[in-house]
């Protein structure tokens, strides 16, 4: 009889919405996974955040990666540094959520290359990333991302402030923004790692256009994307319902599970 495949012990660093949906999820038990630890800055208020019937070590992100194979970065972006540095000098695997700040950090791919780590960007909140990455196995024309939210679900981006971009009190659709992601991810940190996503599936943050619509009728936040390529042309839409925070839909931490789940399937369908 061969060996059982060990399970992966995997790390949450940041136990907000994201997290808090993913420590439940692998508290309930995923065959090859184990949660063993998650990164908190404060321990009391984290554990009565979440229910869990296992015992994950609480730690905070400099010692996180040392419990764990596998760390889930799902932080706020400034963080990116403290949580993938550690990890990926470890060897180990990044799921890098706050995707917008590695542009401004990719010496970490080097990082990742030199240890025999690995940066995992996954689909996160958006849809498509297979099709997008095979079409890049050839020529791109074109990629073109509009993003609708709920003008909750952008309040206080630093692009608005800088801009002087009042949206608190808007009552028809506007656009707020046209341009890269490169661009968005210095804006809107923390609202369109989607776009980021995208962009590093397929022609890269200047390339890929982006516009970014506040919009008082809608109540999830919607990405539509159009792809032009030499194999294909495509065109794709996800409406996500956001979590409790606004900002992130509830798609997100389940796309890192089905991310998870595919390290040590026997089978995997998608690229
Ligand atoms: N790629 C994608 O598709 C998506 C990416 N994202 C990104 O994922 C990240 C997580 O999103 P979300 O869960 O909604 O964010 P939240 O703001 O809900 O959670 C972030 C968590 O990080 C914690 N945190 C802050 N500082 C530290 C620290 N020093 N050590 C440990 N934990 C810390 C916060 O703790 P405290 O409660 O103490 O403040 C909070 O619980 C964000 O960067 C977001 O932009 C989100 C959605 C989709
Ligand atoms: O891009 C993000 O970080 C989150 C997002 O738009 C979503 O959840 O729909």
């Amino acid at each position: 009889m061969s060996t059982p495949r060990t399970s992966l012990r995997v790390g949450i660093a940041g136990l907000g919405a994201v997290g808090r949906q993913l420590a439940t999820v692998l508290d309930a038990g995923i065959p090859g996974l184990t949660l063993a630890a998650i990164a908190v800055r404060d321990e009391a208020k984290a554990r009565a955040s979440v229910t869990l019937t296992g015992s994950p070590v609480f730690t905070d992100i400099a010692s996180l990666a040392s419990h764990c194979d596998i760390v889930v970065e799902c932080a706020p972006a400034a963080l990116m540094r403290d949580i993938a540095v550690p990890t990926l000098t470890a060897g180990k695997i990044l799921v890098a959520l706050s995707s917008g700040a590695l542009l401004s950090n990719m010496d970490l791919v080097d990082l990742a290359r030199e240890h025999q780590g690995q940066i995992i960007v996954p689909t996160g909140a958006l849809l498509g990333l297979d099709a997008v990455s095979a079409a890049a196995e050839g020529v791109i024309h074109s990629v073109t991302m509009t993003t609708r939210k709920p003008v909750k679900g952008l309040l206080g981006a630093k692009y608005l402030v800088d801009n002087n971009i009042d949206i608190a009190g808007i009552t028809e659709p506007m656009r707020i923004f046209s341009g890269t992601p490169r661009e968005a991810a210095v804006g809107f940190a923390a609202n369109l790692n989607v776009a980021v996503a995208l962009s590093l599936a397929g022609i890269g943050p200047d390339r890929t256009k982006l516009e970014v619509w506040a919009d008082p009728n809608v109540e999830r936040n919607i990405h539509r994307i159009e792809v032009d390529a030499d194999s294909a042309s495509f065109s794709m839409e996800i409406q996500n319902i956001p979590t409790e925070n606004p900002k992130t839909g509830r798609i997100t931490a389940l796309s890192v599970i089905a991310a998870l789940r595919k390290l040590t399937a026997p089978m995997r369908v998608g690229t």
